[in-house]
């Protein structure tokens, strides 16, 4: 089944092709990380999935409901944290918690979904005086309402601290064992990489790559770094392992014999030739890309290769 589908969708301003030709598709159950940089059109193609920006072009539906003509079947059954998020500042927690629960139709406690998302202390405090990472908070309450089939959430993190970032990956989680969908967009790469079954990532309106994390990895040729530590290194043992299969790069640093691989099945052949040349190996490490080098790859360069970006190295 099928909770997200967009055929084509398209949304221009004036000159500005936010959103060019997009084709989503999120099953249900799914935690779905959209991805891209500033103005990669994320939000967005966010606002036409909610009826709130009209497509120029192409269609989607939402939990099998036109993005077009059922909006309000949309957000009836979707919980959404908007981008921008604008409070009443006189009225309470409370208040905005009790709103979202009567448009709704819904029958939850409020305070138990204020307490839920840490707010526990500020249920009767105006939102006048809240922090942006307490407006999230209550942004977040809002959403949960109804246990909704669909969250949709624009940048859930924005003005959290690190306990608030913990916390919503939590409750995304919790959400998602509950049966709910999850689709939101984040640049925050370790909650994504912690999270998230699948990514998409924009760039320019456009989708430039959508996979597991993993499978996105393997489809850049992503290099992986191995440090093999040793006592000394032997004369000719950097010059031999360059020229093994699928090593692009070999250096030292330190006591560390660096060697980057574009194949990582490769590592124990490494090992070994290190070993055969009479090294003592102390210690081996090896270091996958993160998603923010795989990203950084995908938004900036134009052949999606990995910069080698980490140690300084010494050349022996
Ligand atoms: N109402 C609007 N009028 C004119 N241009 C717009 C409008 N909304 C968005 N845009 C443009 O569309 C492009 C995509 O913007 P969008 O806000 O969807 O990006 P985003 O990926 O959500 O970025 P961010 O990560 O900064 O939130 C940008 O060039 C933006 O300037």
């Amino acid at each position: 089944m099928v909770a997200i589908q967009t055929d084509s969708l398209t949304r221009r301003f004036g000159d500005v092709t936010a959103v060019d030709g997009l084709d989503l598709e999120v099953k249900r159950g799914e935690v779905y990380g959209f991805l891209g940089p500033n103005g990669a059109g994320k939000s967005t193609t966010i606002n036409m999935l909610l009826g709130f920006t009209p497509a120029t072009a192409g269609a989607g539906n939402v939990l099998g409901h036109d993005i077009g003509r059922e909006s309000l079947a949309i957000r009836q059954s979707t919980g959404v944290l908007p981008e921008d998020f604008g409070m009443y500042d006189r009225l309470t927690a409370r208040k905005h918690v009790q709103f979202a629960i009567e448009t709704k139709g819904a029958s939850d406690d409020p305070d138990a979904l204020l307490r839920r998302v840490g707010l526990e202390e500020a249920i009767d405090r105006k939102a006048g005086g809240f922090s942006t990472g307490m407006k999230q908070r209550v942004a977040l309450a809002m959403a949960l309402v109804g246990d909704p089939e669909l969250l949709i959430l624009d940048e859930p993190s924005s003005g959290l601290d690190p306990n608030g970032a913990r916390e919503m990956r939590q409750i995304i989680l919790e959400e998602v064992d509950r049966g709910a969908t999850v689709f939101f967009s984040s640049h925050i790469m370790e909650q994504v990489e912690a999270i998230c079954d699948r990514v998409g990532i924009m760039r320019g309106g456009r989708l430039v790559a959508e996979d597991t994390i993993d499978a996105l990895k393997e489809q850049l040729d992503a290099e992986s770094r191995l440090l093999v530590t040793v006592d000394a290194v032997p004369d000719g043992l950097l010059s031999e392992l360059r020229t093994m299969a699928s090593v692009s790069d070999v250096h030292r640093s330190g006591s560390d014999i660096v060697v980057v691989l574009n194949d990582s099945s490769r590592k124990a052949a490494i090992i070994n030739a290190v070993e055969e040349a009479g090294a003592e190996i102390a210690d081996i490490t090896s270091e996958e890309p993160s998603l923010e080098e795989l990203f950084a790859a995908l938004t900036t360069s134009d052949d999606g290769r990995l910069e080698d970006a980490n140690s300084e190295a010494i050349d022996a």
